[in-house]
């Protein structure tokens, strides 16, 4: 699909510092409360946060301290009691409130998808709603199902029945980019899925967003989830008070409190590997095959290149096949098997590739890129070595931290016993 070329009325065209356009748009809270009934205890407490447009804030803290207000406040699902929230630099009161959600993607957990009515309906309700031609609309509904990893001509007529949990979530995002938003919210999205499926939606998010720079505020109780997908993490406190505000790198090197510390959990040293991304690692290079081409040649130069297996990528360079070299050289036209290839997208976290690496059976994994195009191996002993390297980092850090307190002691130690010496002198000889 065309990269941010329709934006809504009111986005923020901007560059990002890498120099791709921004479509999303800058969210201010300032000084914004909510309470649910006069004189009560505040859900949400004076906050003021700027979400900056094109990115990822991830908002955490435990149950009932406020992020689901603070995020349904951004469309008006619940108003302020007091304070300003603007999009754009425009006060959101300044639109009505239905107009509003028509420009502000929101997504919640399982899709929400309306039951009697098919996947290309459900994705098209807001642009209806803003009476696209339908024409247009089938257009926009087929390019987003392809942007979320879905066939159109597959699943463009299923109703939501017809769809695992994992594609209903698929189609949840897709409806919540369909008019195209400056702004996407997303409440738990992920959290009624299985972990493997929620590891692909996590890395497709991370690769649209990479395409598109929407501003992303998202709720997530799973701490690891805002380390993988934020740009920035909003820890909060009950009230919604800002226990940190900062990239998730800041946080994990430098927790604020105890508060943050306990939050991210113990051991923040092995979550620095949720922080790596499997593009941040050395990708091997294999010799490749096109559907179509004669599988004993593909196994001769695979095996020339010293490889186990011929991997075969389609016309759009997708992975189709990875095959042993018996089995290719047993096929005259290679194509693709069927089965599942393993593949993982060069966003995901080494943690990720390590458990897809674990469920193959060529010590590797597959790593694909924009729209799914191969972009190089990851070989396990890739893996293996960086986390050995990040381990003994770790170690180190942690001997030299035990060096330095020791060293410290020693001189407190050291400076007591040679007041003490001197006092026991009687002071200056002089
Ligand atoms: N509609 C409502 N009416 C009254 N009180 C509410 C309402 N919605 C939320 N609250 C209260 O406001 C506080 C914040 O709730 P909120 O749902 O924003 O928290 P949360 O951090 O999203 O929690 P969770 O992680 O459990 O979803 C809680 O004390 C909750 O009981």
């Amino acid at each position: 699909m065309s990269t941010s070329t329709n934006h809504q009325a009111g986005a923020a065209a901007a560059r990002s510092g890498d120099g791709r356009s921004v479509s999303g748009a800058e969210i201010v809270f300032d000084g914004v409360t909510k309470r649910y009934t006069a004189g009560g205890a505040p859900a949400v407490d004076n906050l003021s946060l700027t979400v900056p447009a094109g990115q990822i804030v991830m908002f955490v803290g435990p149950s009932g301290c406020g992020k689901t207000t603070s995020l349904k406040m951004i469309n008006r699902l619940h108003e302020p009691t007091e304070g300003t929230i603007t999009i754009d630099g425009e006060d959101i009161r300044s639109k009505n409130a239905t107009e509003l959600r028509r420009s502000v993607g929101y997504v919640i957990q399982g899709g929400s998808l309306f039951p009697h009515m098919s996947v290309k309906d459900n994705i098209g309700l807001v642009p209806g709603l803003l009476k696209w031609d339908k024409q247009k609309i089938s257009e926009r509904a087929d390019e987003l199902l392809d942007l979320v990893g879905l066939d159109p001509s597959r699943y463009r007529d299923r109703y939501p029945r017809e769809l695992s949990g994992g594609q209903q979530q698929r189609v949840g995002v897709a409806r919540g980019l369909a008019a195209d938003p400056p702004v996407l919210l997303m409440d738990e999205p992920f959290g009624a899925v299985d972990p493997i499926t929620r590891q692909r939606l996590q890395d497709e998010l991370m690769s649209i967003q990479e395409e598109l720079q929407k501003t992303i505020v998202c709720v997530t109780h799973d701490i690891d989830e805002a380390i993988k997908l934020g740009d920035r993490i909003l820890i909060l406190q009950e009230g919604a008070h800002v226990a940190q505000y900062d990239t998730p790198e800041s946080i994990l090197a430098a927790p604020a409190n105890s508060f943050v510390e306990d939050f991210i959990g113990a051991d923040s040293s092995l979550k620095q590997l949720s922080l790596m991304r499997v593009s941040d690692l050395d990708l091997a290079s294999p010799v490749v095959a096109t559907v179509g081409d004669n599988g004993g040649d593909a196994a001769r130069a695979a095996r020339a290149a010293g490889q186990d297996g011929v991997i075969v990528l389609d016309r759009q360079r997708r992975p189709a096949a990875w095959v042993n070299l018996r089995e290719a050289e047993q096929t005259a036209s290679l194509g693709e098997t069927g089965r599942d290839v393993d593949v993982i997208d060069h966003r995901a976290t080494v943690n990720d590739a390590l458990d897809s690496m674990l469920a193959s059976s060529h010590g590797g994994v597959l790593v694909t890129g924009r729209r799914d195009e191969f972009v190089g191996l990851l070989q396990f002993d890739t893996v293996t070595e960086h986390i050995r390297s990040v381990t003994a980092e770790a170690r180190r850090a942690n001997h030299d931290e035990y060096a330095i307190t020791t060293a410290e002691d020693d001189l407190v130690e050291t400076s007591v016993s040679d007041d003490s010496g001197d006092s026991g002198d009687g002071g200056d000889p002089q």
